[in-house]
């Protein structure tokens, strides 16, 4: 038998039911009735939702070898994100482009790259501190595209024209506008993209056709300045350079060669920035909601680095309350809410329950968060919950934020440490408050989210000061550092 899920009419199933606001709430609720397994069917289409860990990684983990497929996503390869790994079947390329991804953000060499993040963390800071009010957003969603095109460009943004800061903006907003992945009436009827533009449902396939070209250009661009800074020995260290050398010594250089990386590089580009921008607006939500966390994370950084420096990574593990509000910031802000679907190969049975082949399995990360078994008061913000006894709870650290088995995020441990450092340099040097209205009251944050690919938070207001006279100078001092000195 198939698993338990809302009744479903005639022909098209559980099309009605589909919620269009907050997916993962909807999905957690629907949990409550039918279990952390839920069945749903729409035209053509099975849909497993599995909204506990137990049920996600028994099945994305455990049997990985056939739960690692994608479904289609028509409307992301209309627009231009093809080869793309995030989207690709499991099969050969699959694997080819998670080695490209693996070689240049396993653990150990995410290292090499620490340098990066401290110096965009501080530029990060410096730049919130000296900025006007309702600005933080611009600062937050930069932080990443700067880290990035170091990394895979070796390209430093140093200023609003860059053109890779061009094509950061436009990523997030194509990806805005291309919906849920895997989830617009594109994706469930695509034979709606040969139907002319005014026809219900092709909103998208119009969009798709007027940002193909801009997508085009973040996989071209990259590749082609990297290459001219290489011929003309100009090019620093980075991983389109990395896969370049690679390529010339085994001699294979097909055009095809060139459209996986192109493919690879434009990913990390685009699958990073939302994500780490959410997470981070998330914190600053969190800390002008709890001005007691932010005191106690500021303390212990007080004591442990002192006032005359700014954290490093050296520091990581002699900061635990630090830890707990990263950690904290992870669970509770959810940054891909619903992860990205994978696709069952074979038949296969679970708990006696029936999944069938070709379903499009969706892992509710947000409703794993919100587990009562394992999380008291899943909604509120306690960073304290991860200490042991009798400080806290000894709750486990949330661990699928990065999603499961074999479509793990390849980005996860650069994006753990992005964040990580941000947060703890915010933390050292920044005061972050409420906003006050004209009466002098504060401005509190409702503290809502908005759910698409990604979740974040709702437009809030709040103030960035710096902690202390010096703290600021110290900032700025620090931003002199260079990182190929490392
Ligand atoms: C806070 C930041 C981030 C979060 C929360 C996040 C989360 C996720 C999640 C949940 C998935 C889906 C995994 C699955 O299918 O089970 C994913 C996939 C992916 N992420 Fe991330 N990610 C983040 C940052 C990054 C960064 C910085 C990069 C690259 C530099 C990246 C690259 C990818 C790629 C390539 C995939 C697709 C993997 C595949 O399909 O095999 N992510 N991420």
């Amino acid at each position: 038998t198939l698993p338990p899920g809302p009744p479903r009419d005639p022909i098209i199933g559980n099309l009605r039911q589909m919620p269009t606001e907050r997916p993962p709430l909807v999905f957690h609720e629907w949990a409550k009735t039918y279990g952390d397994v839920v069945y749903l069917e729409l035209p053509g289409k099975s849909i497993v939702l599995l909204d506990s860990l137990q049920a996600a990684e028994d099945l994305l983990d455990k049997r990985s070898a056939i739960y690692s497929d994608r479904p289609p996503f028509t409307l992301y390869e209309m627009f231009g994100w093809m080869p793309a790994v995030s989207f690709l079947p499991y099969g050969k390329q699959f694997t080819t482009h998670r080695q490209m991804h693996h070689s240049y953000l396993n653990r150990m060499k995410v290292v090499e790259h620490q340098p990066i993040q401290l110096q965009e963390a501080r530029t990060l800071v410096d730049n919130l501190l000296h900025m006007r009010i309702g600005e933080h957003e611009r600062y937050l969603s930069r932080f990443l595209p700067c880290v990035i095109t170091q990394v895979v460009a070796g390209h430093r943004i140093t200023s609003d024209d860059d053109p890779y800061l061009h094509l950061s903006k436009m990523v997030l907003e194509s990806l805005f506008r291309s919906g849920p992945p895997g989830a617009t009436a594109i994706d469930f009827f695509p034979f709606l993209r040969h139907f002319p533009y005014w026809f219900p449902g092709t909103y998208y396939a119009r969009a798709a056709s007027e940002w193909r070209p801009m997508v085009r250009e973040l996989y071209d661009y990259p590749l082609r300045t990297v290459r001219a800074q290489k011929e003309s020995g100009k090019a620093r260290t980075s991983f389109i350079l990395s896969q370049l050398a690679e390529m010339e010594e085994s001699r294979t250089e097909t055009e095809q060669d060139m459209e996986d990386l192109k493919g690879s590089a434009a990913v990390m580009f685009a699958a990073g920035e939302s994500t780490t921008w959410g997470t981070l607006s998330s914190f600053l939500l969190a800390m002008v909601l709890h001005p007691e966390c932010q005191e106690k994370a500021h303390k212990e950084i007080a004591s442990v680095v002192g006032s005359t420096r700014l954290p490093d990574f050296a520091d990581r593990g002699s900061l635990p309350y630090v830890e707990c509000v990263h950690q904290e910031v992870f669970r509770w802000a959810a940054a891909v809410p619903l992860g990205v679907p994978h696709r069952v190969m074979e038949d296969d049975t679970y708990r006696g329950m029936l999944i069938p082949a070709g379903s499009t399995v969706f892992a509710n990360i947000k409703g794993m968060t919100l587990d009562e078994k394992i999380y008291h008061d899943p909604h509120a913000f306690i960073p304290e919950r991860y200490l042991q006894p009798p400080h806290g709870r000894g709750e486990p650290h949330f661990p699928a934020t990065f999603g499961f088995g074999r479509r793990v995020c390849t980005g996860q441990y650069l994006a753990d440490n992005s964040i990580w450092i941000a947060i703890a340099t915010m933390l050292a040097a920044c005061r972050i408050s409420n906003a006050v209205d004209e009466n002098g009251d504060a401005i509190v944050p409702a503290g809502t989210v908005s759910y698409g690919i990604g979740s974040h938070p709702e437009e809030f207001q709040c103030v960035i000061t710096a902690c202390s006279p010096q703290s600021a100078a110290i900032v700025r001092s620090a931003l002199s550092f260079d990182p190929d000195e490392c």
